[in-house]
């Protein structure tokens, strides 16, 4: 039987980041509802970036039921979780820091592995198992929401241009020693998870962004990473993005409503 189209992307554009904060929480606060309404639970990947202060609005939000929330990180820099490179530290320090969310249900780096990077890798993904599998014996983790940042080359989670992770199409969790970014020591989900999910979110603001955003938006075929999140049907898949970054974008926007 031949698979459903995946649903065309939803372009959201903004005035400004600051606008973009408060329909974000909106639509988080949404998708946790109706993922709680389903099963009872919430669960959530996150980015580093900027991605974990653009989650302020969550903050101090009484429709946030912390205690139903399981976290991921999309990817991770092998670094303490006290290091200013781990994504974990910046959520942390921006989020959940300042919110009631129980410590076991976020899933960080198991710190004793941070010199066997494939060990780390399989740790992690084992924990995405512990989560996902023998619940609904999946293929891969479908996650309720996944929150994607895009970097200026075109990269999203630890996956980047013209890198052989790319093609990896088994794996839930893969490392790469060669990140062009530094830190070069990374873990990270891989497309067939990103593509899993019920809902992903690329939230991308500034004029920095302009031309990759036109590129991934109105030339996917180009095929720069973050072009390739595509969630399969019924994955549904959103940008969130300011008018800065959308400026050269032919691809039509719609008005954000939940
Ligand atoms: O090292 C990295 O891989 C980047 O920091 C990445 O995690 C970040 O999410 C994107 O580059 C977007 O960054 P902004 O959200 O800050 O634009």
């Amino acid at each position: 039987m031949a698979h459903p189209a995946p649903h065309p992307a939803i372009l959201c554009s903004f005035a400004d980041a600051d606008s973009i904060v408060e329909s974000l929480a909106a639509f988080v606060v949404q998708a946790q509802k109706e993922s709680i309404d389903k099963k009872g639970r919430f669960t959530v990947a996150l980015s580093g970036g900027s991605l974990p202060k653009m989650l302020r609005g969550l903050i101090g939000n009484p429709a946030v039921k912390w205690d139903k929330w399981h976290v991921f990180y999309v990817d991770e820099r092998v670094v303490p979780l006290d290091h200013p490179d781990s994504n974990h530290f910046s959520c942390t320090n921006h989020l959940f820091s300042k919110v009631a969310i129980p410590q076991n249900q976020i899933h960080a780096l198991d710190t004793t592995l941070l010199d066997d990077l494939e060990e780390l890798a399989d740790a992690y993904e084992k924990e995405l198992i512990r989560e996902f599998a023998q619940k609904d014996a999946a293929r891969f983790p479908v996650f309720d929401l996944v929150l994607l940042g895009m970097g200026p080359d075109g990269h999203t989670a630890s996956l980047f241009p013209g890198h052989d992770l790319l093609a990896e199409d088994d794996r839930w969790i893969a490392f790469l020693d060669d990140s062009p970014k530094p830190p070069p020591k990374r873990i990270t989900f891989t497309f067939p998870v990103l593509n899993h999910a019920a809902r992903v979110v690329f939230v991308a603001a500034g004029k920095e962004k302009v031309d990759t955003l036109r590129q991934v938006l109105d030339d996917p075929e180009a095929g720069l990473p973050a072009s390739r999140v595509r969630p399969v049907f019924p994955g549904q898949l959103y940008w969130f993005v300011d008018d800065a970054a959308s400026a050269a974008v032919q691809y039509p926007r719609t008005p954000f409503k939940l």
